[in-house]
């Protein structure tokens, strides 16, 4: 299901009419492909992108889900992901926790046995996501032109099973995030992981970075634009 491209499911559409408007989802694409970022890299997971996101960083590989976007149910959500027959299930946006109703989407998934992760901004409270789910939570740093917006109260809802992710532009930001991790003790909390901005930092200018420095984090690359370029919908 690609909303986004115009491609919808006309008989559930149909049932979805039936469905009050603050009962359905705005969704930007519905996917199956390799997770790319985050603690479950490489399983294959069906990738959930709810419409809209109030923030915009500068750098984000995503602006088409900012606008547009279909109405679905939560159990037209539910049954589509089915389809795909993945154990992995990842709801990501645009800003997903935008969404209210997001919520009842995260606890249907976990409830429905699947192993749920959901990327957000940190912006946004996430004191009432399901504990079931892993949150993978941006801390955005000051290239971002977002920093303002981290909502540093999120961290205490941060679990062992949870991620802080930090996308760095440069090393001036790599100086603000390797600070941010020791004010915080953000790595006796969960995994961090340290990102480039893709094709902006260079990677292995981050990797000697964080060695040089011993650094207790995890880098990454994003795996999905190793294989698939910026191709949408992978
Ligand atoms: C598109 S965002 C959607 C979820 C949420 N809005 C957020 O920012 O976490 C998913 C992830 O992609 C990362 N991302 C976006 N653009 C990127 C880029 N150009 N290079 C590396 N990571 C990027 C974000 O930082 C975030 O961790
Ligand atoms: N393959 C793939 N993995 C991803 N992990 C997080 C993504 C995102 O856009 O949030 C993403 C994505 O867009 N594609
Ligand atoms: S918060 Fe996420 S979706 Fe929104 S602009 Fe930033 S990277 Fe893009
Ligand atoms: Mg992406």
């Amino acid at each position: 299901m690609t909303a986004g491209a115009g491609q919808s499911v006309p008989a559930a559409a149909s049932r979805a009419d039936a469905v009050p408007l603050d009962q359905r989802l705005r969704i930007t694409e519905i996917f199956h492909s390799i997770q790319g970022e985050a603690d479950a890299v490489g399983w294959p997971t069906v990738f959930v992108r709810l419409t809209g996101c109030p923030l915009r960083c500068t750098w984000c590989d995503t602006t088409y889900s900012f606008h547009g976007g279909q109405w679905h149910s939560i159990d037209e959500i539910l049954a589509e992901v089915g389809r795909h027959g993945a154990r992995h299930v990842c709801v990501t946006g645009g800003e997903p926790l935008s969404q209210k109703r997001c919520l009842v989407l995260l606890r249907r998934l976990c409830d429905a046995g699947y192993d749920v992760s959901l990327e957000t901004s940190g912006a946004l409270d996430v004191a009432a996501v399901d504990g079931r789910v892993r949150k993978v939570m941006d801390l955005k740093a000051p290239d971002s032109g977002e920093f303002k917006r981290n909502r540093w109260s999120n961290l205490a809802h941060l679990r062992a099973h949870d991620q802080v992710k930090f996308v760095l532009a440069g090393r001036a930001d790599y100086e603000w995030a390797r600070a941010t991790v020791e004010e915080h003790q953000l790595a006796q909390t969960c995994q961090v992981l340290f990102s480039p901005v893709h094709a902006s930092l260079k990677p292995r200018a981050l990797a000697e970075w964080i060695l040089a420095d011993r650094l207790p984090v995890r880098m990454q690359l994003q795996l999905h634009k190793l294989l698939w370029g910026d191709e949408p919908g992978h």
